[in-house]
């Protein structure tokens, strides 16, 4: 596994995500790895993250941590695929989501830690389509398909 968050590589313009932002002082600091040919990320939400029941996570924290691991994954594989490296000193390579379906398989318990895990479908052009699984345990509790876009590098004049 690279030692180094895939979100540890954006520059400080591109740092101020909530969900991921290393720059965002009241976010989540979500941290994605690449990991072989997949990408993991963990993370506990705070107890006030609950759905309808107290012990269930809320929705909407499920599909953020997808949306800031897919597009972080879409970045890492896409720099394995241009062969470079994160944070080498070049412009970096970023993504936006474009699209995110997400299935809620189970309820998703609240008071422990979630795995986030991404893998590639396809790398066509701008757009990456990403395979996501969260899971408690176990348990796989959602799934998820994202199509992220890369942000295209500007016109130099
Ligand atoms: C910025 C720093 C990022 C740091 C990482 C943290 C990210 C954390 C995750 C997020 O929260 S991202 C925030 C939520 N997402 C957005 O705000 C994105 C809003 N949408 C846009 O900005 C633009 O629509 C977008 C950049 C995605 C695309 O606009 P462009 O003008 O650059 O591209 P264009 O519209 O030409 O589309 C490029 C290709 O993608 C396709 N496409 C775009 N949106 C699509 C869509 N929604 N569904 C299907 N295909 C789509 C489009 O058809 C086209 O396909 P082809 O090349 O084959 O013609």
């Amino acid at each position: 596994m690279s030692d180094m968050a895939i979100q540890d590589s954006y520059p400080p313009e591109f740092a101020h995500c909530f969900g991921c932002g290393p720059g965002n002082p009241h976010g989540h600091h979500l941290k994605s790895y690449l990991l072989g040919y997949e990408t993991i990320a963990r993370f506990t939400p705070d107890l006030k993250y609950s759905g309808g029941v107290p012990d269930h996570v809320y929705g909407g924290m499920i599909a953020s941590l997808m949306d800031c691991h897919g597009t972080a994954s879409a970045a890492a594989f896409a720099y394995r695929k241009d062969g470079r490296t994160m944070g080498d000193g070049r412009r970096p390579i970023r993504f936006v989501t474009a699209s995110l379906r997400v299935e809620f398989k189970k309820p998703t318990p609240l008071g422990c830690e979630l795995v986030v895990k991404g893998q590639l479908l396809s790398l066509q052009g701008r757009k990456a389509w990403v395979d996501l699984k969260l899971a408690a345990g176990d348990q796989v509790c959602a799934t998820g398909e994202m199509l992220a876009i890369r942000l295209p590098d500007p016109v130099e004049s």
